[in-house]
């Protein structure tokens, strides 16, 4: 036992003499060998270790060439290991990006940590150089950071071809979470200098929606957000088949069901950049596709009131000339005369993906009040993948907005509640409406109560609707001799005589071909 303890100290003491007796030779050869031969000198011996040495060392510099951009390779690697270093390092230091409003820990520098993929170990360094001159010189050059990653040589394949990757992607990726995101509109079409993203104005992008605040159908939802996240991972997919990487949703529904709240919760649970595209301010189609190259991979492409915009639904257009009942805002009308050119043609092609030869994921989000008015060519599958309908709160709906807002899961209220909720028709945004405090003494019951009058009222006015509709079909039997003594007296289009029945779409199907019969026979 005894022994120990004094082959320890024997150790130690040779080590330390063979140290000194090499520190001794080098400060010989360091005065008297002239620099040249040092340098090949230097050369030799790193080579001689480098063959008994069992391990392979990568750099990864912040800054290479001579640019003073920091490398890509580097950030992505800072990224990647400032999830492990948090975990794992002792020394770390904490920063803000530009792009950030987060704080991300990494590694200080000369720290160390371990990582391992797929079963093989290998180890990452932080570290400097700082240049000699840098002291003394009034524009000292900055430290020169770099990683160093070690692994066996035996691991070099795999380390080089797979891991590599690994790390880089995985890097970008948390850089791209952390990073603020920006909500782009396009600029008015006259200031417009085709020069890519000066098309763009952007803000920060900081809506508080996601998937979990919002309310619709829940298999509804789980399926979109499949579809998100299948969407984001099949990169190889799409390159496989030949398609651009792209998805296209059109979300429709009546107002205050959700749509522009689900295109936030989309773009925070992708972590995507949105482009609110206004295609009332796109002079023509060259405008458009210049737009389109100038937005980034990892985005959304917005056209909200597609059925407002231009002439993109065809001859049905002109027929559509009296505002239905809840129609859009006056502001929200399309622009017609000496305004936007883009045609329906130009914005199939962008659809289509003939300009996303750049590649980079892009999703595509149209929005509609009144899909049945949207040209058939601009909704087909392919086109738009996929149809989400976003309709009346039901229920469940019901419970996460109350969730929400009052904080509350369950309540006395809730069972008339439901009740109500099969006799009334409401909008998420009407349920909203009511379950917000509107002054400070307001607590969940009385917010309860205020959703109960609302809908009580929503029953009453969807009762006298129906009552009138009752009338108006059984006065409807009258209708054939009286259209028929309009159409002698002044003859018409047919598709001005469809306008002109009431509940034009019941029409449509029972009488339409009837009254078309009438006008051929004149
Ligand atoms: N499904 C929903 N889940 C949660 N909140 C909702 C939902 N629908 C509407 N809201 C609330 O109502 C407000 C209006 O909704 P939103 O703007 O998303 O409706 P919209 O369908 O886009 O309407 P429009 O057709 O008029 O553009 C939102 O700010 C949100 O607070
Ligand atoms: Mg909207």
């Amino acid at each position: 036992m005894a022994e120990a303890p004094r082959t320890v100290m024997e150790l130690v003491t040779t080590l330390g003499t063979r140290i000194a007796s090499f520190m001794f030779v080098w400060a010989i050869i360091r005065q008297y060998v002239p620099v040249e031969l040092r340098r090949n000198l230097e050369s030799y011996t790193h080579r001689l270790l480098d063959y008994f040495y069992p391990y392979i060392r990568i750099s990864i510099h912040e800054f290479t060439g001579s640019h003073l951009k920091r490398s890509e390779a580097y950030t992505s690697v800072e990224a990647y290991l400032s999830t492990n270093s948090t975990k794992n390092a002792k020394r770390l230091k904490a920063e803000v990006g530009r792009d950030s409003n987060k704080v991300s820990l990494s590694m200080d520098e000369h720290e160390r940590v371990a990582d391992e993929f797929n079963g093989v170990q290998v180890w990452w360094l932080s570290s400097k150089v700082v240049s000699v001159s840098r002291a003394m010189s009034d524009y000292p050059e900055p430290e020169k950071r770099f990683y160093r990653l070690k692994f066996h040589k035996k691991h070099r394949e795999m380390i080089t071809e797979t891991y590599l990757e690994h790390v880089l992607n995985k890097g970008k990726e948390i850089k791209r979470q952390n990073k603020q995101r920006r909500l782009y509109t396009n600029n008015s079409g006259s200031s417009i200098k085709y020069s890519g993203r000066r098309m763009w104005s952007h803000i920060v992008f900081e809506h508080p929606a996601t998937f979990e605040t919002l309310a619709m159908e829940p298999s509804k939802k789980q399926e979109i957000i499949e579809d998100l996240s299948t969407f984001s991972k099949s990169k190889d997919y799409y390159a496989r088949i030949g398609k651009a990487w792209k998805r296209g949703y059109l979300l429709y529904g009546p107002p205050g069901t959700g749509k522009s709240t689900m295109i936030a919760a989309m773009a925070n649970f992708l972590s995507y950049d949105i482009y609110d595209l206004e295609l009332t301010a796109v002079k023509d189609n060259t405008e458009l596709r210049m737009l389109l190259i100038g937005t980034t991979s990892k985005s959304i492409i917005v056209i909200e009131d597609i059925d407002c915009s231009l002439e993109l639904t065809g001859q049905r257009k002109k027929k559509e000339e009296k505002p239905d009942k809840g129609k859009k805002e006056a502001g929200k009308e399309p622009k017609d005369e000496g305004g936007s050119k883009v045609t329906l043609s130009g914005l199939l092609n962008f659809i289509d993906g003939l300009w996303s030869a750049s590649g980079g994921e892009r999703i595509i989000v149209f929005t509609t009040n009144y899909v049945e008015k949207l040209d058939p060519a601009l909704t087909r599958r392919g086109r738009m993948d996929k149809h989400v309908e976003m309709s009346y709160c039901s229920f469940e709906g019901f419970k996460v907005l109350a969730k929400n807002y009052l904080e509350v899961e369950d309540h006395p209220a809730f069972d008339s509640i439901q009740q109500l909720m099969t006799e009334a028709l409401v909008t998420p945004a009407d349920v909203a409406e009511n379950l917000m405090h509107k002054t400070t003494t307001e607590n969940a019951d009385v917010c309860l109560s205020n959703l109960i009058r609302a809908l009580n009222e929503a029953k009453d006015l969807k009762k006298n609707e129906l009552e009138k509709l009752e009338a108006m079909s059984s006065d409807k039997q009258k209708e054939p001799v009286e259209v028929e003594a309009m159409l002698l007296d002044q003859p018409r289009e047919p598709v001005e005589v469809e306008e002109m029945l009431p509940n034009k779409q019941a029409a449509e199907e029972s009488e339409a071909v009837q009254v078309e019969g009438m006008l051929l026979d004149q």
